[in-house]
């Protein structure tokens, strides 16, 4: 047998095994496993943790991290708890004197050691970093699509083409399971939901708001774990591709006449008297698990910093997670700097660019406008606070994007190869004024956060590309030609196309 067969027949087996490492109980366990790139083991091999090396984490208040004061309040990660005694944010908070106990390049290794494998749960893009995660839940209770992992595109012609730019990559978070960033952290919060109801916890279910994506992800997770979810969806706000995914994934889905601010409002009401579990990003353990995608653009970089990473936000948890994913990765010595973050906005949809521009003097929540980045059509983010510290503390810019704006950038990394959705444009808008302005410099390694997959907000291409956008001009639509079946015509529209392309 030759050894590529060989190799792919051991390696089939080993995923019909679930390669799980220990023979413990696991038929009862709802996992999803999805083959992945493994590649022959030429990894390192590396010890795991010893195992008297004891890592713990537990929710604070967000305040006592950012002002740096020592607090006595904490709370147990098996309590179900969204906010401190005083009504403020939470974060979760590592012991990191444990985690210091291992150098920086003893990190670096066993991360890279386990990226691609098969083995439970460490082949996930967040789990391989399980111990900077969620270091006490058993492998048993972790709810997993194998997400993460995600493809660190190297934008060369988009950067080189209409930016000068040769430095540039999309870190393409949106081609994953549920086909947005939201899996990175629905895995972690699922997983401790499994953990909790194993432990007797009476939680009936799972419920968010959600512009769709945050539903799409619980659902999906939820069903892979048995779980109810429940998701409250501002009517005719999201998308086709969006709103059948909870619906195809068994949610209980209620479509509210109302935005994404008056469905939050709601859930969060409602999670106040039921035994419904919050699974917005106000609940901290989501942002633990999407702050791997910044270890991960690390690590894609074989630990180099980039000099700018660009995250649209919406409800502003991702930026901060990013954060502190960097954050981490600089206090335990893996590298020894950050990344300056740009959080993007849709101008219809901009209260932390205002803020921004006040010169953070006054925060005013908005009624936010209609946009074709509907996923970030959300006026009073329940993560402002996280999003200020991060920005602050990278020395942080806030960009915004018109429609025309963020539809044109949409269209112009399409046409080089790219398939994004409308958030990524507001994204790329922000890049390009930065870059226009100097701002960005022609060198300067860039990372842009693509947040959802295409496929997601096709309308809104289908619009761009007829000219079908009241007040935009579209100038980058590709509409198909209509021609009749036959030859002559046929040539004849041809021959004006080639006449008209240069060939290079
Ligand atoms: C596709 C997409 N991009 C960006 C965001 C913004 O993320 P955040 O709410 O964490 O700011 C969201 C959700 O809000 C989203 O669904
Ligand atoms: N875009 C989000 C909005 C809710 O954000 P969350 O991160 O707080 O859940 C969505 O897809 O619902």
């Amino acid at each position: 047998m030759a050894s590529s067969q060989l190799y792919n027949s051991l390696l089939s087996s080993s995923l019909l095994m679930k390669s799980h490492s220990t023979s413990a109980v696991h038929h009862h366990i709802p996992k999803l496993v999805i083959k992945c790139n493994a590649t022959p083991s030429t990894v390192n091999t590396i010890s795991p943790p010893p195992s008297t090396t004891k890592f713990s984490a537990k929710y604070v208040p967000f305040n006592s991290i950012s002002t740096n004061t020592p607090t006595t309040e904490f709370y147990s990660l098996n309590e179900i708890v969204y906010r401190s005694h005083a009504g403020g944010l939470l974060d979760i908070q590592h012991d990191m004197e444990a985690l210091k106990q291992l150098d920086g390049e003893y990190w670096k290794t066993l991360f890279d050691s386990r990226i691609g494998t098969t083995k439970w749960p460490y082949g996930s893009g967040v789990w391989s970093k399980k111990e900077w995660v969620l270091p006490e839940i058993d492998n048993d209770d972790i709810v997993s699509a194998f997400e993460g992992n995600s493809n660190l595109f190297w934008a060369e012609r988009f950067g080189k083409k209409f930016l000068q730019m040769n430095d540039l990559w999309v870190k393409h978070c949106g081609i994953s399971h549920t086909g947005s960033f939201k899996d990175l952290g629905m895995t972690v919060l699922v997983s401790q939901v499994n953990r909790l109801r194993k432990m007797n916890v009476p939680l009936v279910g799972v419920g968010c708001a959600s512009t769709g994506d945050t539903s799409a992800a619980l659902s999906a997770y939820c069903a892979a774990a048995n779980i109810p979810s429940i998701v409250f969806l501002p009517a005719n706000k999201i998308s086709m591709a969006q709103l059948v995914q909870p619906i195809a994934n068994g949610a209980f889905v209620l479509s509210i006449d109302t935005d994404f601010d008056g469905c939050m409002k709601l859930i969060r009401e409602v999670t106040a008297e039921l035994p419904i579990y919050l699974a917005n990003s106000l609940n901290s353990l989501r942002l633990e698990g999407q702050k791997t995608a910044a270890i991960e653009i690390l690590q894609q970089f074989d630990w180099k910093v980039p000099d700018w990473v660009i995250v649209p936000g919406g409800n502003l948890g991702n930026i901060y997670a990013f954060y502190k994913g960097f954050r981490m990765c600089q206090e335990l010595a893996l590298v020894d700097r950050i990344p300056r973050l740009v959080c993007a906005q849709a101008a219809n949809a901009n209260p932390l660019y205002l803020y921004y521009k006040s010169g953070w003097k006054e925060f005013t929540p908005l009624k936010a406008s209609t946009t074709f980045a509907s996923a970030i059509q959300i006026g009073d983010p329940v993560s402002i606070d996280r999003a200020v510290y991060a920005l602050k503390n990278s020395n942080g810019i806030v960009g915004e994007a018109t429609e025309e704006e963020l539809m044109d950038a949409m269209a112009l990394a399409d046409s080089t190869g790219m398939f994004i959705c409308p958030h990524t444009g507001v994204a790329l808008t922000a890049l390009i004024k930065l870059r226009n302005s100097g701002i960005i410099g022609p060198t300067d390694k860039t990372v842009v956060v693509s947040t959802a997959h295409g496929l997601k907000f096709t309308q809104s291409k289908i619009d761009y590309h007829s000219r079908e956008i009241k007040d935009i001009t579209c100038k980058y639509a590709n509409p198909p030609v209509q021609v009749k079946a036959e030859f002559g015509s046929v040539m004849d529209v041809l021959k004006k196309y080639l006449s008209n392309t240069r060939l290079h």
